[in-house]
């Protein structure tokens, strides 16, 4: 018996797999959302009979689209890709993204710029009218981390590394993340450019101008909100 939360989660995942069309290229983005789509887009796969190449952003999305047969590929092999699909910590009303909450949000970022289309899954709780209720996830270098940190902080940050000082988390990347709540992020695109700025940091989690669909679920429903 699924949760709301989990039933939620697979829902958009059936609405976004029908996106997914003969011979395209897809990235895969991470989280919980991305791991219930997967198994659905398995099987989508199997009874439209289609064949597509997947890039995953993360090694744990990878070894789940192994495990379910779908076929995949790498920027060894491709240029661009068809379609991205991803969820989200938190979408705006002028669909910025913030993400990285399952510290995936590098490689997310690389997939999806490449991506000719972003589609986002999430549920109703995940729409926001000014981002930042959910701390800022920044990817760092681990070396001197405990000095970007209070770079960050400089900025008006409150940083926390993840996983704690004494065993921080570690992205597939061999990085730290630091969790930085800012408060609300009016201008995702300015905050973006003055955390780039900083030595040592890798990434950040706003994801800026890159979406052109969201999906929405409340009660087992999804909507569509898109660009124009
Ligand atoms: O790094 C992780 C990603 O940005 C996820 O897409 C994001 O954190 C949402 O994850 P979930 O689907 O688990 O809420």
């Amino acid at each position: 018996m699924l949760t709301e939360a989990e039933n939620n989660k697979k829902k958009v995942g059936e609405a976004a797999v029908a996106y997914v069309k003969d011979g395209m290229t897809v990235g895969l983005g991470a989280g919980s959302t991305v791991n219930m789509m997967v198994e659905t887009l398995a099987k989508h796969l199997h009874k439209e009979n289609i064949q597509i190449h997947v890039v995953p952003a993360s090694i744990h999305t990878e070894r789940l689209a192994k495990k379910f047969g779908i076929p995949l590929t790498d920027f060894s092999e491709v240029e661009q890709l068809d379609l991205m699909i991803d969820g989200a910590d938190e979408v705006d009303q002028q669909f910025q993204l913030l993400k990285g909450g399952g510290g995936s949000l590098v490689r997310e970022k690389i997939i999806a710029s490449a991506a000719q289309e972003l589609l986002i899954m999430v549920d109703e709780s995940k729409l926001v009218a000014t981002l930042g209720r959910f701390p800022l996830p920044v990817e760092i270098l681990p070396f001197g981390w405990e000095l970007t940190a209070k770079k960050l902080a400089e900025l008006g940050a409150k940083p926390k590394i993840r996983g704690g000082e004494d065993k921080p988390f570690v992205t597939d990347n061999q990085h730290y993340i630091l969790d930085c709540s800012f408060g609300e992020i009016p201008n995702p695109q300015s905050l973006h450019n003055q955390l780039k700025g900083l030595v040592g940091v890798v990434e950040t989690g706003l994801f800026v101008d890159m979406v052109s669909t969201v999906l929405i679920s409340s009660d087992g429903e999804v909507s569509t909100l898109s660009k124009k």
